[in-house]
């Protein structure tokens, strides 16, 4: 069932992302049970819940990575259930996997200029805005001619990010970006995920660490169970509700 901490405004046609009872799974139940959503324009929304709830299994249904069963995925107002992943980046919607996201054994000069080879021309960023995601990731245009195996955790998921610029999408999905990083590190990769919200990109991410991403984030999704238990400014999660608790199933 889905329980909203606070009214939010009805969902428009022209949410930038909005899902209407998605259910998704890989065998014979679904691992998500009727997930709705909607994501404002230059929103951070940010969804969290225990280990096995479905976070990966719902980001990779609006990547378009695992096939949507029953529900409605629209981008913009427009449809994209059906729609195959790399259409889907055509239409504004770019996604960074949490995992094997650059390619290691080319420079990071590299890694930019095929991130743009299989975009239609309309999505290839351009000179100018190449040069603000590079001003954005100095850790990254310091370092063009180095292999991106050499580079940091923290220096690769700043690729990973830049790569997913240059297809200049709408809509950012982020699947973990934290995962694995140092303290230090965590804290300058949600900057950035703050930084690209700047240039008007709406941010939707699955993080595992609450504590971390929440400061950053503007609405907090908790998914428990592929349910959805409760949508909440980000900063009144911890403030006015018990996560063990919703964790386990209990009431918000
Ligand atoms: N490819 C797959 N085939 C079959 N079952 C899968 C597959 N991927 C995930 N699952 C199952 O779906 C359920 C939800 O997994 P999912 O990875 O989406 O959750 P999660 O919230 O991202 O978990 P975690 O935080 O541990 O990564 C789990 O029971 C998992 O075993």
């Amino acid at each position: 069932m889905t329980r909203e901490a606070v009214p939010r405004a009805a969902p428009t046609l022209t949410a930038p992302l909005e899902a209407r009872d998605l259910r998704v799974g890989y065998g014979a139940g679904d691992i998500l049970k009727g997930v709705r959503f909607s994501v404002r324009p230059g929103e951070i929304f940010t969804v969290v819940g225990p280990n096995g709830s479905g976070k990966s299994t719902l980001i990779k249904s609006v990547a378009g990575l695992v096939p949507i069963r029953e529900g409605a995925l629209h981008l913009f107002g427009q449809d994209i259930t059906g729609v195959p992943a790399n259409r889907r980046v055509d239409a504004g919607l770019a996604y960074v996997p949490q995992e094997h996201n650059v390619f290691r054994n080319m420079t990071v000069g590299e890694n930019l200029k095929l991130a743009t080879e299989f975009l239609s021309a309309s999505r290839v960023a351009t000179h100018t805005q190449r040069d603000k995601v590079l001003a954005m990731f100095p850790d990254v245009a310091e370092r063009l001619p180095l292999l991106a195996g050499n580079l940091s955790g923290g220096q690769r998921q700043m690729l990973a990010f830049a790569c997913a610029l240059m297809s200049s999408p709408d809509v950012l999905l982020l699947d973990e970006p934290s995962a694995g990083l140092s303290p230090k590190f965590v804290q300058e990769i949600f900057a950035a995920v703050q930084t690209v919200r700047e240039l008007g990109v709406t941010i939707f991410m699955i993080e595992q660490n609450v504590a971390a991403a929440l400061p950053f984030s503007d609405v907090a999704l908790v998914l428990v169970a592929g349910e959805v238990r409760l949508v909440t400014p980000a900063d009144r999660l911890l403030a006015e509700h018990d996560l063990h608790r919703l964790y386990l199933g209990e009431a918000a």
